[in-house]
């Protein structure tokens, strides 16, 4: 690939608004064909909502997009399939009661009038020319959350996408299934196919040709990763240094065992999600917990914030039995808990942020002027948050539903983390986070613990928990594996008990 190769996909003077929201502002880009370009910017850069106009999912209020020189009108994602251009979202959307085969002929439009003789042929030949491993016979529900993927790259692949859109694809992989989907986009590319990845991580970012860097949505230049260092590109992206850790924390308690877990089991639709679950957190210890997306992390969780009451086994907070707790008085207790699902779970997207960073807590005296809400309170606190948290909103009366995913984590964040004072519950902090904000993350945990918070921190980032935790439980198919001293213990044992694999793990 050089500067003669033709641009299969060419973006000129985009710009999209959402109300007095700029989300992208005179973008004009090209992508290659057969190169692997990734697009990289801070949280609320304008990333999704770019990807979404290549898709069709939002119409640009100005400019142009060509697909190898022609212009073209994207009013829906059937336009854009039309055009060739595909997309993997994070969140897959496949009928469990479905074969892949049926899932892949729904997802396409051929319904009931699939030729599943020449289907299967081609999904055949798709799989064995990208060397993608997939049975088109299993059933959807059976598949892991890597096996998925593959159903939703096979499927772009099947409607002739030549220009595929991954939105953070790794995110719920673990180390060896990421490093197999580096290996297809390796061969999609070498085959002439252009690959937009949207990514956080900086070692996948420095895998790919070139790079397209958005500020505040804008686009800052795109640059050819071989000429580019990672600083410098932290450096364009953020045009500064990353926010520190600047919040003055208030009182803090805490020694030896705070929370205690017994042997927790659940069954879930007649499945089992958990089997006899058990371990100890220290204050001023964080435990690290992995796993593959969907291994029962969620549901130690909801277990511990008593939204789900387990079938057996106990947990205990400072010797003290956990029966079902509302977040107010889980709040009393010291305990923040920030949930994996955002916005299923720890935001209403209808409430402004300064209504969401007292969520739980509003009837508390610190909130109310008599029997109202103290607005002047809330506007001041929810100031603060935005401004340690470098949280891109207008201001606090900003609605949570119109901020960017990693924005919106933030909001979450700066509510929990500021009422865990004996214990912080973290479900994938980090998911969909900035380098910047994924530091800044980091550092807030480090003080949480310094002052003698007891973390319980999941996280499919392994590099999150080898940074971190002190000690790191790896969880599959609702069991614990093993709890691992992070010091002992490699990348490569923790990816083999997130697969199942006891016997490798203990080879490695
Ligand atoms: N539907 C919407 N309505 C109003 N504002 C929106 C909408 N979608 C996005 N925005 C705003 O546009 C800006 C860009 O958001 P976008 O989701 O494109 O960022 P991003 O770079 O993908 O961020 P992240 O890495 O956090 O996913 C943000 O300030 C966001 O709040």
């Amino acid at each position: 690939m050089d500067t003669t190769t033709p641009a299969r996909l060419s973006v000129r003077h985009l710009t999209k608004s959402f109300g007095q929201m700029v989300a992208n502002q005179d973008i004009s880009l090209d992508i290659l064909a057969g190169e692997l370009h990734c697009l990289l910017g801070e949280n609320g850069a304008g990333k999704s909502t770019l990807s979404s106009c290549l898709y069709g999912l939002y119409q640009p209020d100005e400019g142009e997009i060509r697909i190898d020189g022609a212009p073209v009108d994207l009013n829906s994602p059937g336009d854009a399939i039309r055009a060739g251009i595909g997309m993997v979202h994070q969140h897959f959307v496949l009928v469990p009661t479905f074969t892949v085969l049926e899932n892949i002929a729904v997802g396409t439009g051929s319904g009931l009038s699939l030729d599943r003789r020449s289907a299967l042929r081609r999904i055949a030949v798709i799989c064995e020319e990208y060397d993608i491993p997939l049975a088109p016979d299993r059933l959807a529900g059976d598949l892991s959350v890597g096996e998925q993927q593959w159903v939703e790259i096979v499927k772009a692949l099947y409607t002739g996408a030549r220009l595929l859109i991954l939105d953070e694809p790794t995110a719920v992989l673990t180390p060896d299934e990421s490093r197999k989907l580096f290996a297809v986009i390796r061969r999609l590319i070498d085959d002439g196919i252009s690959v937009m990845l949207i990514s956080h991580k900086m070692t996948e970012v420095m895998q790919s040709d070139r790079v397209s860097v958005l500020r505040k949505g804008r686009l800052v230049a795109t640059v050819k990763t071989a000429e580019v260092t990672r600083d410098k590109l932290t450096a364009m992206m953020i045009g500064g240094q990353p926010p520190s850790a600047a919040r003055a924390q208030r009182d803090t308690v805490g020694s030896g065992q705070v929370l205690s877990v017994r042997d927790l089991t659940l069954s879930r639709d007649g499945r089992p999600a958990l089997g006899e679950v058990s371990f100890d957190l220290a204050a001023g210890e964080i435990l690290g917990i992995a796993g593959v997306s969907g291994n029962g992390q969620d549901d130690i969780f909801e277990c511990l914030a008593g939204l789900t009451t387990p079938d057996s086994g106990s947990i205990a907070i400072e010797g003290k039995a956990l029966l079902h707790a509302s977040p107010a008085e889980m709040a009393g207790r010291g305990v923040g808990y920030v949930p994996s699902d955002r916005f299923r779970d720890g935001l209403v997207s209808d409430l402004t942020i300064a209504e969401n960073l007292t969520l739980g807590q509003q009837w508390s005296s610190r909130w109310r002027k008599g029997p109202l809400l103290d607005r002047t309170a809330l506007d001041t606190n929810a100031e603060t948050a935005i401004a340690d948290y470098a949280i891109a909103a207008p201001g606090p009366s900003a609605r949570c539903g119109k901020l960017s995913g990693g924005n919106a984590q933030k909001v979450i964040l700066a509510r929990e983390f500021a009422k865990a004072r004996r214990i912080l519950l973290c479900n994938q902090p980090t998911r969909g986070l900035d380098v910047g904000a994924v530091g800044f993350v980091h550092r807030e945990l480090q003080r949480k613990r310094d002052e003698g918070c007891a973390i319980l921190l999941a996280s499919e980032e392994l590099d999150d928990l080898f940074q971190l935790a002190d000690r790191i439980m790896v969880m599959f198919r609702g069991r614990v594996m093993a709890t691992l001293d992070t010091q002992a213990a490699t990348y490569e044992q923790v990816g083999h008990l997130m697969a199942g694999q006891e016997k490798q793990a203990a080879a490695a």
